[in-house]
C-alpha cells in the first residue's frame, strides 16, 4: 500500500499519514485535501512511501489540489525550520501557503476588435476609438480614456458586434531585470566585494559572506552588482532581498527598478493578498527573477533560488516574536544551505555571532572600509549632561540647541533620535505615587497627545487620560514622566518656530505610504528637523541631513539583557550613520550622563573594534552567544496556579545533561499581561550541545494541559 505523510496546519509535533488511492498520483510537495475528523484540510505531502501488510486503518488522501506544488527544497527548508525552531512542522509548513489566502484576482475584461467589421454609422466618437485601439486588447475604461470618449460610445461598439470582450486571467508579469540596464562603476574595495560574491553565486554551492562596510558605504551597490553577475550567468536566476522594515523596501525597489530597468517582486504584510498570491504564484512558476520582502519572503517557493542577502543583518526586527517563533537571519542562512545558494549578511554594524562566523572563517568576510566618494563619516561628540544639563522639564541641553540652530541657518537638516513612541513614558500619580498600568498588565501606560489617550505598548490596550488618580483618586495629580518623540517636537517647535518639524514614529507613519511620503519630503528637503524613533534611524539615504542629535544616548544601556550594549552600539552607529552622506560633511551629538560607558566611548572614537573586542571578551567568560547557545521556555495562564504546576513539573524533568544549565522557572520581568500569569526557564549550552534535542527530549517529559501556553524561543532576544 502507499501512503502519504501529510503535514497539516495544527500543533502537532509531526506529519499524519493517509493512504494513497491506487489511481492517484502524488509526490512530496504537493497539496493536497485530507479527511480530519469531520473536516477536509489542506496539506502538503511530506512523504510519500510504501508499506506492505499494515494493519493500520488510514484514511484516504482525498484529492490532489490544483495548486502548484512547493518545490521539494521549500519543504526541506520548512521541516528544517520546524526543528531548528521545535515549532509544529504543519504551522511551519503553512507559512509557505500564506501567499494562498486570498483567491486569484478576478480575470480582467478587455475589448478588442472583430476581424474587419466596421460600424454601420461612423461619427467621429466612434472613429476615434477604433483608432485608438488598434490591434490591442484594452479595458474598456482604458480605450475610452485613450479616445477621450465616454463609455458609452465603447459599449455601443460591442453592442453593435464590431468590438468583443473577451476574458484575459490577471497573471502578474514580472518583467525580466536587465543585468546590463544600468550597472554602477564600482570603487576598488566594492568591486572586489561584489567580485567574491559573484564567484560565490556562481559556485552554485552553499557561499555565505559578511558584507561588512561602515555607514554610506555602498553596500546595497555592491551586492545589486553580485545579483547581476548572476542574472548574466542565469536568467532565470532568483535573488532574495530580506530587509528589517516595511519602511525601507521602497527605496531598494526604486534603486533596484534603476538599476535592472525592472521592477522586483515586493513581499510583506503590507501587499495586498491578491498581489501576493501572484508574487507566489510567479515565483514558483519562476516567472519573478527579484523579490525585495520582509523575513516571512524566506518561505516563498523558490525554483532557482541563487542569491540571498539580508541587508540590515545586526537589526533585531529579524527576529518575529509572534506566533511561530524564529529569527530571519538565522533561517535565511539555513535556507541558503538548503538550496545551495550565495547568502550575504550586510550591515555596517554587525552582530556579534555574525562577526563571530566570519572569524572563524565560516563566513567570508568582505569589508568596505570608506563612505563612496567625497563623503565621509561623521564627527562624534559626546555632551556631557552632568556639565550642561537641560533646563527642568525640556530635553535638549544648550550646546545641541546651538547646534540645531546652525544646521537650520545653513539650511541643513537635522535628525533628533529619541527612540521612545509618544509623549511620555510613564504617567504617575503626584499625590501616592501610582504609575498606571493597562488592566492586569505589568507594563506602563505610554502617554500620547496627538490622540490624546494612555496606550499600552504591549498589549495595545488604550484609554483616555483620566481626570483621577485610579488608584487614590486625587485630582488632577497625574504627571507625565520623561520625554517621548511627541514632548521633543513640542520643545523644537517651541525653540525654533520658523522651522519646519516632523515626527517619524510607527503612530505617526503607520503604514508604507505614509512612510514613503514622509521620507520623500524629508529627501526633497521639505523638513528641517525630524524627530525620530529607530523606524527612521537606519538604511536611509537624506542628502540635506547633517546633525544627527541622540536625546538619551543612554536610554538602551540601562535594560540590562545580554545584548543591551550590543544593541545600542547599532542603533547608536546606524543613526549617527545618517549624518554628512552626500557632500556636506556630518556631525553628531549624543546628550549623556554616562559619558564614560565604554559603548559610548567605543562610539565616539569610531572605534568598532574595541567595542566588539570588550563585549566578545565579557560573552565568552559567561559562555553566552555566541560562545554558548540559549534557549527560553515561556509559560502563561490566566490560571495561576495552573502556570505554578506546570513550571514545576518542568523543573522536576529536567534531562540530565553535560554543558548545559536551566535557570528558573521564575516570574517574567513581565509577569502579568492582559491578564495571564507568565513564567520563564532559560537554557545555556555550550555551542556543540543538540539543545533542540535536549528540548525535544525535555518537553517530551511533561503534560502542559490546554489552559497553559507554552512557548519555546531558541536563541531569545527578548527578556521579558
Ligand atoms: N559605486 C558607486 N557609484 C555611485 N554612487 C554610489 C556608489 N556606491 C555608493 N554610492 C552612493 O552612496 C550612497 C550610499 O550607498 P548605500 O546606500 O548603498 O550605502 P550602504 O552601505 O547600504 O549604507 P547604510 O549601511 O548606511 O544603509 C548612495 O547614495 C549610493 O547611491
Ligand atoms: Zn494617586
Amino acid at each position: 500500500m502507499k501512503v502519504a505523510s501529510v503535514l497539516i496546519p495544527l500543533p502537532v509535533p509531526e506529519a499524519f499519514d493517509y493512504a494513497v488511492p491506487d489511481e492517484m498520483v502524488v509526490a512530496r510537495g504537493d497539496q493536497v485535501a485530507v479527511p480530519l475528523g469531520p473536516r477536509l484540510m489542506r496539506g502538503i505531502v511530506s512523504e510519500v512511501f510504501e508499506t506492505t501488510g499494515s494493519n493500520r486503518r488510514l484514511k484516504a488522501v482525498e484529492a490532489v489540489l490544483d495548486d502548484p506544488a512547493l518545490p521539494p527544497s521549500t519543504v526541506d527548508f520548512v521541516e528544517w525550520a520546524g526543528r531548528w525552531t521545535l515549532a509544529a512542522p504543519g504551522e511551519m509548513a503553512a507559512t509557505a501557503l500564506k501567499g494562498l489566502r486570498a483567491p486569484p484576482p478576478r480575470p480582467e475584461r478587455r475589448v478588442r476588435r472583430v476581424g474587419e467589421r466596421q460600424p454601420a454609422r461612423a461619427t467621429p466618437a466612434r472613429t476615434a476609438v477604433l483608432a485608438a485601439l488598434g490591434d490591442r486588447a484594452l479595458t474598456a475604461a482604458d480605450l475610452a480614456r485613450a479616445a477621450g470618449v465616454s463609455s458609452g460610445v465603447v459599449k455601443g461598439l460591442v453592442d453593435e458586434g464590431v468590438l468583443e470582450i473577451f476574458e484575459v486571467s490577471a497573471q502578474a508579469a514580472f518583467d525580466p531585470p536587465d543585468p546590463d540596464h544600468a550597472p554602477s562603476s564600482l570603487n576598488a574595495d566594492q568591486a572586489a566585494a561584489a567580485q567574491a560574491m559573484a564567484e560565490g553565486v556562481m559556485a552554485r554551492a552553499f557561499r555565505p559572506f559578511l558584507l561588512d562596510g561602515v555607514t554610506g558605504s555602498g553596500k546595497t551597490e555592491t551586492y545589486l552588482e553580485a545579483a547581476a553577475e548572476a542574472l548574466r550567468a542565469d536568467p532565470a536566476a532568483q535573488i532574495l532581498i530580506l530587509l528589517p522594515e516595511i519602511a525601507l523596501t521602497q527605496a531598494v525597489i526604486e534603486r533596484i527598478t534603476a538599476r535592472f530597468g525592472a521592477a522586483p517582486a515586493e513581499w510583506h504584510s503590507g501587499v495586498a493578498p491578491p498581489r501576493r498570491r501572484q508574487v507566489w504564484e510567479a515565483v514558483v512558476a519562476g516567472r519573478c527573477n527579484i523579490v525585495v520582502g520582509a523575513r516571512s519572503a524566506l518561505f516563498l517557493p523558490f525554483v532557482n533560488l541563487r542569491l540571498v542577502v539580508v541587508d540590515e543583518e545586526h537589526d533585531s526586527s529579524f527576529k518575529q516574536e509572534e506566533g511561530l517563533v524564529y529569527h530571519g537571519r538565522d533561517l535565511a542562512v539555513a535556507r541558503a544551505r538548503i538550496e545551495g545558494a550565495a547568502v550575504v549578511l550586510a550591515s555596517a554594524t554587525p552582530s556579534l555571532e555574525t562577526l563571530w562566523n566570519a572569524r572563524q572563517g565560516r563566513y567570508g568576510w568582505l569589508k568596505l572600509r570608506a563612505r563612496h566618494g567625497a563623503a565621509v563619516l561623521p564627527d562624534i561628540q559626546l555632551l556631557d549632561l552632568r556639565q550642561s544639563p537641560p533646563d527642568p522639564q525640556t530635553w535638549l541641553s544648550q550646546p545641541l540647541r546651538q547646534a540645531i540652530g546652525e544646521t537650520l541657518a545653513r539650511r541643513e537638516q537635522t535628525l533628533l533620535f529619541l527612540n521612545r513612541r509618544g509623549y511620555a513614558p510613564v504617567v504617575l500619580c503626584r499625590a501616592c505615587g501610582h504609575r498606571l498600568t493597562a488592566p492586569d498588565t505589568d507594563s506602563w501606560l505610554v502617554e500620547h497627545r496627538y490622540t490624546g489617550r494612555l496606550v499600552c505598548h504591549l498589549t495595545g490596550f488604550s484609554m483616555p487620560r483620566p481626570k483621577l488618580c485610579p488608584s487614590c483618586g486625587a485630582e488632577d495629580s497625574l504627571v507625565s514622566v520623561g520625554p517621548g518623540v511627541e514632548r521633543v517636537e513640542e520643545e523644537v517647535r517651541q525653540l525654533f518656530p520658523e522651522a519646519r518639524v516632523a515626527v517619524f514614529s510607527s503612530d505617526t507613519v503607520p503604514d508604507g505610504k505614509s512612510a514613503r511620503a514622509l521620507i520623500q519630503s524629508m529627501t526633497d528637503g521639505q523638513i528641517d528637523i525630524l524627530v525620530a524613533t529607530q523606524a527612521a534611524a537606519k538604511g536611509h539615504n537624506f542628502p540635506g541631513l547633517t546633525l544627527v542629535g541622540v536625546v538619551d544616548a543612554d536610554l538602551g544601556l540601562r535594560g540590562g539583557d545580554l545584548r543591551a550594549a550590543e544593541r545600542t552600539y547599532q542603533l547608536l552607529a546606524q543613526a549617527t550613520g545618517r549624518a554628512g552622506r552626500a557632500d556636506k560633511p556630518g556631525r553628531a551629538l549624543l546628550q549623556t550622563w554616562t559619558p564614560e560607558h565604554p559603548v559610548l566611548q567605543a562610539l565616539a572614537a569610531g572605534d568598532r573594534d574595541a567595542f566588539v573586542e570588550a563585549e566578545t571578551a565579557e560573552r565568552e567568560i559567561a559562555s553566552l552567544p555566541p560562545y554558548g547557545r540559549l534557549a527560553a521556555i515561556i509559560l502563561s495562564s490566566e490560571n495561576a496556579a495552573a502556570v505554578e504546576k506546570v513550571a514545576a513539573d518542568l523543573a522536576q524533568a529536567i534531562p540530565n545533561a553535560e554543558r548545559l544549565e536551566v535557570y528558573g522557572p521564575a516570574d517574567a520581568p513581565l509577569a502579568l499581561v492582559r491578564g495571564r500569569r507568565r513564567k520563564r526557564l532559560l537554557v545555556r549550552a555550550d555551542r556543540d550541545v543538540d539543545i533542540q534535542a535536549f528540548l525535544r527530549a525535555w518537553l517530551g517529559r511533561v503534560k502542559a494541559p490546554g489552559s497553559v501556553r507554552l512557548t519555546v524561543d531558541v536563541d531569545p532576544y527578548s527578556f521579558l
